[in-house]
C-alpha cells in the first residue's frame, strides 16, 4: 500500500511539476461510546422530588375541609338533618379515592421512567406502604383541619408542615439510626420507607427490598407498624376534637364529653329535662341582672316569663324557650365573658309569625343561633317542634327550616339539585321526593328556574331558593333570619307576598331590621336589646302601649290658617301634641277618646269646604315609633 501510493505520488508529482500530491497517515474510526455514572440518576433525582409528589393532597385536603366549615356549609347541613358523622365519613371516602388515584399514578410514573424503586422493590410492599400513606394524608388532615378557621391560614400552615417534615425527614434519618420515635409522626414514616426502599433499589447489587425482608426487625417493617398504629390514634383524635374544639359555627362538648352524665343517664334512666335544665325561681344569674332586668322588661315580658317558666303555655306550641342564656369568651384578656343573651323565655304558638327585632348587637342572631344548634346555649332550656335541643338535635333539624341570613348555595348545582340534595337530608322518603322538590319550588315561585346554576341566579332568585329550602318537607317551625336584606322593593314585596301565603299553617320566627316588614308579616313581636327582651307582645298592644296614639295631618289653604286651626283643636282631646303648625299644613298628635275616630272622619268630612281644607288623613302610629320609643341610642351595638 505505501508502495502504491509512493509511486503514484512520483507519477503525480512528476505530471503535475510538483504542485500535485497525495499525503498518507493514520486516523481512529468513529465510533459510539457511552459514559455511565455509578448511581442511577433517576431514581436520585425521583427520591429528592418523591415526597413532594406524594404529599401535595395535603394541603388540599385541609383546605377543602376549613373552607366547607369557613362557608357554613357543614353547619348549613347539619341544620337541615346530615348527621356530622355522615358527612365525615363522605369525604373521608372521597379524599381516600382521590389519594390512591394519585398514588397509582405516581407508580404507574415511576415504572414508565425506569426509577429502580419501582423497577426492583416488592410491588406487594409498595401497594400496602402508598394505601397506607393515603389513609394518613386524609387522616392527618382531617385533625389538622379542626385547628383552623380561615382556609388561607390552613393552607399555608400545611404546606410548611409539609416543607419542614421533608426537609427535616433527611437529617432525622441519620441522628437517629436504630432509633425509631420519631415515626410517631407518620410523614418521617413514610418518607424514611421511601428514602430506605429507593436506597437499596439504586445499590446495582441489591435485588430490592422484597417481601420476605418485610419482617420485625426491619426497619421498614417498624416504620410501617408506626404508621398503622398513628392511623388509628389519628382517627381517634379527630372524633374527639370535631366533639370538643368550638368551631366558629355549630355546638361542641366539653373536654370530658360529658361522660359521666350519659353513665349516670345509662344507669338512671332518663331525667325530666325541664326540670333540670332551669331554676325557674330565680330566672338571673346575679342581682346586678336581675335589676337591669327590671329596668329594661316591660310587663308584658314579664308575665310571659311567669307565664312559659310556670308551664301555663300551650304544650303543643313548635318554639318554647326558658331561661336561655349565652356567653361569648371575654372580648379582652381577663375580663368577664361577654353575655350577648340574658335569661330569655317565651313560647309561640302553632300558626304564629313571629318578628323579633331589636337593634345591632341586640342578640337577635345570638338567640336563634343557640336555638338551632350554631352555638351551644350557655344555659336554659328550648324545645323546638317538640323536642329539646340539647338532648334530640337530630330530630329538631327533621322537623325545623332555616333560612340563613346570607344564602349558602353551591354555585354548582341547580335549583332542582340543591332542592334534591336538602330533601335527602332531611329523609323524605325517596318516592315523595319529586313532589316535595315541586311544592317547595311552587311556594316561592321557581319554577321556572329549576335547570338553572345558584351561580346564575340574582340575589332575589338566591333568596327565594333559600327560603325553598328551608321550606322543604313542609316544617312546622320556620327561621327566617333578615329574608329581605338587601334586596329591592318589588322582590321584597314578592317574598312578603310569599311569606304571608306559607305563614298560614306554620309556626316562623323572623328575624329583621325592617319595620315596614314585620308590620306586614307579624302577629307577634319581640324587641330585644343588651340581649334581653325589652317586650313581647301583639303589634296592635305595642302600638297601644309605645306608639303615640292618632296622627290627623291636613293641607289648607293659607289664608284660613287661624280658623282650620281653631276648628281642629277643638275637635281633637285637648292634651294633644303639635307635631307640625304651618300656614298651610299642620299635623296633630292624640290618644282618641272612645269612638273620636268615627266622628273625626264626620266631621272633617262635613266642614271641609267650609274651613278651605284642601286634603287631610287620619293614621295610626307605626311599628317604627314604637321601636324607636323603645330603643335609645345607646341601645345599639350594645356592649
Ligand atoms: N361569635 C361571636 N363571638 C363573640 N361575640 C359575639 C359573636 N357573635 C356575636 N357576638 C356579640 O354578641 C352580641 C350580639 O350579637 P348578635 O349578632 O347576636 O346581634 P344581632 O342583634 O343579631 O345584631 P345584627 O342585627 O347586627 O345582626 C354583640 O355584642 C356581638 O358583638
Amino acid at each position: 500500500m505505501y508502495f502504491l501510493t509512493e509511486l503514484s505520488n512520483t507519477i503525480i508529482r512528476k505530471l503535475s511539476d510538483n504542485t500535485q500530491m497525495i499525503t498518507q497517515g493514520f486516523r481512529a474510526f468513529p465510533e459510539k461510546t457511552t459514559t455511565s455514572l455509578p448511581v442511577d440518576l433517576a431514581s436520585i433525582i425521583g427520591i429528592v422530588l418523591f415526597p413532594w409528589g406524594v404529599s401535595f393532597l395535603f394541603p388540599i385536603f385541609v383546605l377543602s375541609l376549613v373552607k366547607e366549615k369557613e362557608e357554613r356549609f357543614l353547619v348549613m347541613m347539619n341544620m337541615n338533618g346530615m348527621k356530622s358523622s355522615t358527612y365525615y365519613i363522605a369525604t373521608y371516602l372521597t379524599n381516600l379515592v382521590l389519594a390512591l388515584i394519585s398514588m397509582i399514578c405516581f407508580i404507574v410514573v415511576g415504572i414508565i421512567c425506569g426509577m429502580e424503586m419501582f423497577k426492583k422493590t416488592s410491588m406487594l410492599i409498595i401497594i400496602l406502604v402508598f394505601f397506607i400513606w393515603s389513609n394518613i394524608l386524609v387522616a392527618v388532615s382531617f385533625v389538622f383541619s379542626f385547628f383552623f378557621k380561615r382556609n388561607s391560614s390552613a393552607l399555608i400552615t400545611s404546606f410548611l408542615v409539609t416543607l419542614i417534615s421533608i426537609v427535616f425527614s433527611m437529617s432525622l434519618f441519620s441522628i437517629f439510626e436504630q432509633n425509631y420515635v420519631y415515626f410517631i409522626w407518620p410523614f418521617f414514616a413514610f418518607y424514611y420507607i421511601l428514602i430506605s426502599m429507593n436506597g437499596i433499589a439504586v445499590d446495582k447489587a441489591s435485588p430490592g427490598y422484597q417481601l420476605h425482608d418485610f419482617h420485625p426487625g426491619s426497619s421498614i417493617f417498624a416504620a410501617t407498624m408506626f404508621m398503622i398504629g398513628v392511623f388509628f390514634i389519628l382517627i381517634l383524635l379527630a372524633m374527639y376534637l370535631n366533639a370538643v374544639i368550638p368551631q366558629e359555627y355549630g355546638a361542641h362538648q366539653p373536654w370530658h364529653l360529658n361522660i359521666f352524665r350519659r353513665i349516670r343517664r345509662c344507669f338512671g334512666g332518663k331525667k325530666d329535662e325541664d326540670s333540670m335544665e332551669f331554676d325557674a325561681s330565680n330566672p338571673f344569674y346575679t342581682e346586678k341582672e336581675a335589676e337591669d332586668a327590671k329596668k329594661l322588661e316591660d310587663d308584658d315580658v314579664r308575665v310571659e316569663r311567669e307565664r312559659v317558666l310556670s308551664g301555663r303555655y300551650d304544650h303543643n306550641s313548635p318554639l318554647i324557650i326558658k331561661n336561655v342564656r349565652k356567653e361569648y369568651p371575654p372580648r379582652k384578656k381577663d375580663k368577664k365573658p361577654h353575655v350577648a343573651v340574658h335569661s330569655v323565655s317565651f313560647a309561640v304558638e302553632e300558626g304564629v309569625v313571629f318578628g323579633l327585632l331589636g337593634p345591632n348587637g341586640a342578640g337577635k342572631t345570638t338567640l336563634i343561633h343557640s336555638l338551632i344548634g350554631v352555638y351551644t346555649p350557655t344555659s336554659g332550656y328550648a324545645r323546638l317542634a317538640g323536642y329539646n335541643i340539647k338532648t334530640d338535635m337530630d330530630q329538631v333539624y327533621k322537623r325545623i327550616g332555616i333560612c340563613p341570613q346570607h344564602d349558602i348555595l353551591w354555585d354548582d348545582l341547580t335549583v332542582m339539585e340543591h332542592l334534591l340534595f336538602y330533601a335527602r337530608l332531611k329523609g323524605i322518603p325517596k318516592d315523595q321526593e319529586k313532589e316535595a322538590v315541586q311544592k317547595s319550588m311552587a311556594n316561592v315561585g321557581l319554577e321556572s328556574f329549576k335547570d338553572n346554576l345558584a351561580r346564575g341566579l340574582s340575589g332575589g332568585e338566591k333568596r327565594r331558593l333559600s327560603i325553598a329550602i328551608a321550606l322543604i318537607g313542609d316544617p312546622k317551625l320556620v327561621f327566617l333570619d333578615e329574608p329581605t336584606t338587601g334586596l329591592d322593593p318589588d322582590v321584597r314585596r314578592l317574598i312578603w307576598d310569599i311569606l304571608n301565603e306559607i305563614s298560614c299553617n306554620r309556626t316562623i320566627v323572623i328575624t329583621t331590621h325592617s319595620m315596614e316588614e314585620a308590620e306586614v308579616l307579624c302577629h307577634r313581636i319581640g324587641i330585644m336589646s343588651h340581649g334581653t327582651l325589652r317586650c313581647c307582645a301583639t303589634q296592635l298592644r305595642l302600638k297601644e302601649l309605645y306608639g303615640s296614639g292618632f296622627r290627623l295631618s291636613y293641607i289648607n289653604k293659607a289664608e284660613n290658617y287661624n280658623e282650620v286651626k281653631q276648628f281642629i283643636t277643638s275637635i281633637i282631646p285637648e292634651d294633644h301634641k303639635v307635631v307640625r303648625d304651618l300656614a298651610s299644613n299642620s299635623i296633630y298628635e292624640f290618644i282618641p277618646t272612645q269612638g273620636l275616630i268615627t266622628k273625626l272622619f264626620d266631621l272633617l268630612d262635613d266642614n271641609k269646604e267650609k274651613y278651605g281644607i284642601i286634603d287631610w288623613g287620619i293614621s295610626q302610629s307605626s311599628l317604627e315609633e314604637v321601636f324607636l320609643s323603645i330603643i335609645s341610642d345607646d341601645d345599639a351595638d350594645a356592649s
